[in-house]
């Protein structure tokens, strides 16, 4: 054979088999087959999701993967550590709808994509809120906690809106220095402007999402109703940022200094910087108040239902404190049965739950999206994913009740981190209703020192029990939980009153030291 022929016949042998290989390679089919186990072609559940989460993870293990809309339903706390903390670079990335785009989101530091600019509004976060720095928050919760018992005593049928008026209070007492009760002009804003940013979260706006470009098209422009609201979001949230920014810097001249006011003041003449600060005010105060709010309802409304437990952890304040003071968070290590009270209630009531209501509206929230494909247990997990980490149903029922962890999970029972054996002063990190890995709660050390604080001082100072009716019967409270955005109790009603005189004197002396 001529050297020429045999080459060509070579080559083509090359080639033949090249392509061979690459007809004969593992090949998408394998990955299809690799993903999770998870239902065919679901419905997703819009009521009481966490049901169906759970029985999905009956039957098909601790990872459901819901091919239709590449969603990881994690139902286990230790998957979860494994992929949102160990593979903390591939999943902690958000989801941006077109709509929230629109409305000015990408500034929302929890709402943000996982990119450098997070990264620079996170580590402001974090400077300010690590654990050493949020004792600059102390007297505020000090402050707050006191006026709050003093609400709950002059006017306790009024007890939601106390927790709600503690909670945004609060933020805006620590971070600018303000005094800003539940009527103020701005909390009404604040609040006006959570129910639009809600709405454009959790509302369909199919247009949009189908049809970027209509963003440039007037509102009256057919489809293009979602520009009212979004116009309407992004000047409220520009208001929410500069109203108290503005304030809190006037009142350096008279009325002192705040952290947003320092902060402004180092950075002056770096508008880069200044909007990260007055961006961090904003975010604080979203992600602060429905959370810190809905925790401590649902603390109120365990100790009505557990007046077991309720006289158990008061009878502990007792013993170590007494009754002729409040509690501080410098006892907070001597009370471990209150610690406990509070471990049990983040267990069973993580104040973030995302429905799956959110989650057929093109939505997003507080889940973590995967930015490259992974390969955990054998499966591959595609980019892209989103992983409905556990503030989302699955880990209020999946986690945080999960029967092999612990026992009787819908009890409320503190005990089980009393008799723990590594007792109930765990890491903060061991409190999964604040979330895992980068995108871990920032607030989280400010969160858990006023909602346990809350719940001392409730529990030094007041007793809790069902209201009654004209016939001094009690009335029954159904228990039920709101499951939009935030999970908390329904309104209901209660009884709360001082302890005793004692007590009584007690927190209205707070008042007089204020
Ligand atoms: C009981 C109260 C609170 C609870 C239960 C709570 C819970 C959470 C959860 C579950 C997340 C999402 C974590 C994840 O994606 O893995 C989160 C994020 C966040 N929280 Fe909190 N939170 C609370 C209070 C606060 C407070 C007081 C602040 C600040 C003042 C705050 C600021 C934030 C911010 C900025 C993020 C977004 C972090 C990011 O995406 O990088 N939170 N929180």
């Amino acid at each position: 054979m001529a050297p020429a022929s045999s080459l060509f016949l070579t080559l083509y042998g090359i080639a033949a088999f090249a392509v061979a290989l690459l007809y004969f390679r593992p090949r998408r089919q394998s990955f299809v087959e690799s993903f999770p186990p998870g239902p065919k072609s679901p419905t997703m559940p819009t009521l009481d999701s966490w049901v169906q989460y759970q029985q999905w993870g009956r039957e098909h293990g601790d990872l459901v993967y819901i091919r239709k809309h590449n969603t990881l339903i994690i139902n286990h706390a230790h998957v979860a550590i494994d992929l949102l903390e160990k593979h903390a670079r591939i999943y902690s990335d958000r989801a941006m709808t077109e709509m929230m785009k629109l409305c000015g989101f990408n500034n929302i530091l929890s709402l943000e994509q996982y990119s450098d600019k997070w990264r620079g509004n996170r580590k402001l976060f974090q400077q300010n809120f690590r654990q050493s720095a949020s004792r600059r928050f102390y007297p505020a919760q000090y402050r707050k906690i006191s006026q709050y018992l003093r609400d709950l005593t002059v006017a306790p049928e009024e007890f939601m809106q106390h927790t709600m008026s503690l909670s945004q209070s609060l933020i805006y007492s620590s971070l600018y220095g303000l005094d800003i009760g539940f009527d103020d002009p701005l909390s009404k804003k604040a609040i006006e402007a959570v129910a639009l940013i809600g709405r454009a979260i959790l509302e369909p706006f199919p247009a949009i999402e189908l049809f970027p470009w209509l963003r440039f098209m007037p509102s009256w422009f057919p489809g293009c109703g979602f520009q009212q609201i979004a116009n309407k979001c992004a000047q409220y949230c520009r208001e929410v940022d500069n109203i108290p920014f503005d304030k809190a810097i006037s009142n350096l001249a008279s009325a002192g200094t705040s952290l947003i006011a320092e902060l402004a003041l180092e950075n002056e003449g770096k508008p880069v910087e200044i909007k990260k600060i007055k961006a961090m005010g904003t975010v604080s105060f979203l992600a602060a108040s429905d959370t810190t709010m809905a925790s401590i309802s649902s603390f109120l409304l365990a100790m009505i239902q557990n007046p077991d437990v309720q006289s158990k952890a008061q009878a502990e304040i007792d013993h170590v404190i007494g009754r002729d003071r409040l509690p501080t968070l410098e006892d907070r290590r001597s009370l471990p049965y209150v610690e406990s009270v509070y471990r049990e209630v983040m267990r069973m009531h993580p104040p973030l739950p995302l429905s799956s209501r959110y989650f057929l509206t093109f939505c997003i929230g507080h889940f973590h999206v995967s930015i490259e494909d992974d390969f955990y247990r054998g499966y591959h997990i595609p980019k892209g994913c989103k992983n409905f980490w556990p503030s989302v149903w699955s880990i209020f029922r999946a986690m945080g009740r999960d029967p092999n962890v612990y026992s009787e999970p819908d009890k409320f029972m503190p005990e089980r981190f009393l008799d723990s054996p590594n007792g109930p002063f765990t890491s903060i990190n061991d409190i999964h209703a604040f979330g895992f890995g980068r995108r871990v709660c920032v607030g989280r050390y400010m969160a858990d020192n006023t909602v346990w604080l809350a719940i001392a001082s409730v529990l030094a100072t007041l007793d809790l029990h069902n209201a009654k009716d004209n016939e001094g019967n009690e009335i029954d409270i159904p228990g039920e939980y709101t499951e939009i955005f935030f999970r908390h109790p329904k309104p209901y009603q209660s009884s709360i009153t001082p302890r005793d005189l004692q007590a009584r004197d007690l927190i209205l002396a707070t008042g007089m030291v204020d």
